[in-house]
């Protein structure tokens, strides 16, 4: 059987962890992308040459061509910018717009067929443009933001109950931003809800809530402290998950960014939700029965969502 071929358009923190990642797990040949002449080419060299430390024999190549990523199983885009502190995932709308314009050009011209994973900020909006813009079918283009988000609950809530990450599983859902909604119900330690751990000592509703504050602003945390650019290694972790959910049909139930028609009543919009992810791409939408609390603040996110397409829809008249 030949080696699946994995795509990676955008080769900067996360692209080349993506690669890293995607060498070390086997997933097959990579190519990576990138506007910026060298860095593809140069990462790609840098990690081949883990190959024979690793043992890993991954064809991994550098382009600045989009004809390279024909044939791609699985492309993931991180193209574009990366917020920097000060800044809100929405300021960066009008410039990676454009970007996904050109990627989705490129997607469709030289890989129709490909399972396509959206990372670029702001998310929502941006994966709902690069399927207007690459015309694949809705259930090949996902959004990658609910996994982060939900490891980033999940890790919090393992430190305040002081037991192992392993237990924790936990859902955040709406849009990627700061109205993004952790479902505390659907949060649970071994089947243990949160709600019931309270209840049991383990934490104090006041404490859950600061975590669910937390959560929210996880990555300005991240932006805050870097400086320099965005969280790269767990978004990267995210996103492989994904990948290897479709690529070997294990139909994981992932939050991501699915386009929904009707369900959890929204219509025609990029929003998280769980979804089960296998070789059909996005093959069902799971719809869980949300809270009063859950189902306002899923409003609350999903108007911001909203907010971001019109947007879109100013900037480029071909979106309307
Ligand atoms: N969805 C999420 O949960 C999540 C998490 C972290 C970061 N992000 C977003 O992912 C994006 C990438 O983050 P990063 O840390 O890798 O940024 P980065 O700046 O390190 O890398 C972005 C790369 O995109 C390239 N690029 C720019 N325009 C391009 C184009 N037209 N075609 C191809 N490549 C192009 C740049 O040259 C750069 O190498 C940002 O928008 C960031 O906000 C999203
Ligand atoms: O916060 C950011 O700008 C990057 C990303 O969306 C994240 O949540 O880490």
């Amino acid at each position: 059987m030949a080696r699946k071929k994995i795509a990676l358009i955008g080769a900067g923190n996360i692209g080349g962890t993506l690669a890293h990642l995607a060498a070390l797990k086997g997933l097959g040949d990579i190519v990576l992308f990138d506007v910026v002449e060298g860095v593809p080419q140069g990462k790609a060299l840098d990690l081949s040459q883990c190959g024979p430390v690793e043992g890993f024999d991954a064809r991994i190549t550098g382009t600045n061509d989009y004809a390279d990523i024909a044939g791609a199983d699985v492309i993931i885009v991180t193209a574009g910018v990366a917020r920097k502190p000060g800044m809100s995932r929405d300021d960066l709308l009008g410039i990676n717009l454009k970007v996904m314009k050109a990627v989705g050009e490129g997607i469709a011209a030289n890989a129709p067929d490909a399972f396509v994973i959206c990372i670029t900020n702001p998310l929502d909006a941006m994966v709902w443009a690069l399927r207007e813009f690459s015309g694949l079918p809705h259930h090949k283009v996902v959004g990658m933001a609910g996994v982060l988000d939900s490891a980033r609950f999940s890790h919090f809530l393992a430190e305040e109950f002081k037991v192992s990450v392993k237990d924790v599983t936990s859902f955040v859902l709406g849009g990627h931003g700061d109205t993004m909604v952790p479902v505390i119900e659907y949060s649970t330690v071994s089947g243990i809800p949160v709600p019931d751990l309270i209840e049991m000592g383990f934490s104090t509703q006041q404490r859950i809530d600061e975590i669910v504050k937390r959560t929210r602003g996880g990555g300005g945390e991240i932006v805050a402290l870097l400086k320099t650019g965005s969280a790269f290694y767990a978004p990267a972790t995210s996103g492989i998950a994904m990948a290897e959910s479709y690529l070997y049909d294990q139909k994981r139930v992932l939050p991501a960014a699915a386009h929904l028609t009707g369900q959890y009543g929204i219509d025609d919009l990029y929003v998280g939700v769980p979804v089960i992810i296998g070789a059909g791409g996005v093959e069902k939408i799971v719809e869980i029965k949300l809270g009063d609390e859950a189902k306002t603040n899923l409003t609350v996110s999903v108007d911001a969502v909203k907010e971001l397409l019109v947007a879109c829809k100013e900037i480029d008249s071909s979106l309307g």
